[in-house]
């Protein structure tokens, strides 16, 4: 895991600034800022109804924020204002991916369609948009030809490349949620957003899940921004964990900074700042007996 001191010296991906998005008289999110470092593994997590599906809906371009900014950083420099970007542009130019919390696949496509339909805007691209590009042109079968093996790189990372001609429908859930993260990987994104790629999952295929995202991380320099409940694969994967309760961040660190400040510990518990050490020492009374 990233060191507190690596993080402060690497550049930000995403940077969220003063996001509000109201819904009728609810404000769900409400003043928000946070960063994402590039290169990290960060988590967004919070009780149920805090918020988080919401800012990645507002990252990603299925909602438009009341106010705020959300600023995207290239590699190569280039910046992008995501909230003004539609979301088929996010994914394209932005190179933002994500996954969603019910699992969206092409059900009757098999395993390997689903991963060359998503690289579909790439070999359009090189076929010039014409049938005779389809037909004819050398530089579109390169672009086929590096699009199948992008598609057997991520089937053998997610250990699926034995159900590569099954319809995705037929797969058990937990090979579906790699899938999906296969499928996402395969647009070639900067950042991966995952929401609750946890949930569901046995503790074989969690641990499976943490290995997919610690070697994205590693192996491809994918910075990767989670909602996860699971605390397991929070705490063991994350290099910073931003905290929200009633769409306000109560806190922001490292997992260890945030597993032990006061504030999430209450909103975890439900109750207010001041009663969380009376809690915690009913709690601890409570085991000891
Ligand atoms: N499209 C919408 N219209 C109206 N209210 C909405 C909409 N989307 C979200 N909300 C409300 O915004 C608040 C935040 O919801 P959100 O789904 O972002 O929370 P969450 O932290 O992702 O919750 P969970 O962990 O249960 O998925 C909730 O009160 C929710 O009911």
């Amino acid at each position: 895991m990233t060191s507190g001191i690596q993080t402060m010296n690497k550049d930000t991906i995403l940077k969220v600034e003063h996001l509000s998005m109201r819904f009728g008289g609810l404000m769900a999110i409400n003043d928000l800022s946070l960063e994402v470092k590039r290169g990290d593994i960060t988590a967004l997590i919070g009780p149920n109804g805090a918020g988080k599906t919401t800012v990645f809906n507002c990252i990603t371009g299925f909602y438009k924020p009341t106010m705020g900014m959300i600023s995207m950083t290239q590699k190569s420099g280039k910046q992008y204002l995501l909230e003004r970007l539609s979301d088929f542009d996010i994914t394209k130019q932005a190179k933002v991916a994500r996954t969603f919390q019910n699992i969206r696949l092409f059900g009757g496509l098999t395993v390997l369609e689903n991963l060359l339909v998503a690289q579909h805007n790439k070999l359009m691209k090189a076929s010039g948009y014409t049938v005779m590009g389809l037909l004819g042109m050398a530089g579109y079968k390169r672009e086929a030809e590096a699009s199948i093996e992008m598609a057997r790189f991520w089937l053998e990372k997610t250990d699926l490349i034995d159900r590569a001609d099954d319809p995705a429908g037929d797969l058990p859930y937990g090979d579906q949620r790699r899938l999906e993260i296969a499928r996402a990987m395969c647009t070639g994104p900067e950042l991966l957003c995952l929401d609750e790629p946890a949930a569901g999952l046995n503790p074989r295929e969690s641990l499976a899940l943490n290995n997919l995202l610690k070697s994205i991380r590693d192996d491809t320099g994918t910075s990767v921004l989670l909602i996860e409940h699971d605390m397991s694969v929070v705490m063991e994967i994350s290099d910073h964990v931003v905290v929200l309760e009633y769409g306000q961040k109560i806190s922001d660190g490292t997992p260890d900074h945030v597993k032990n400040d006061p504030k999430v510990i209450a909103a975890y518990l439900g109750v207010e700042d001041d009663e969380v050490e009376d809690v915690i020492s009913e709690e601890l009374d409570g085991s000891v007996q």
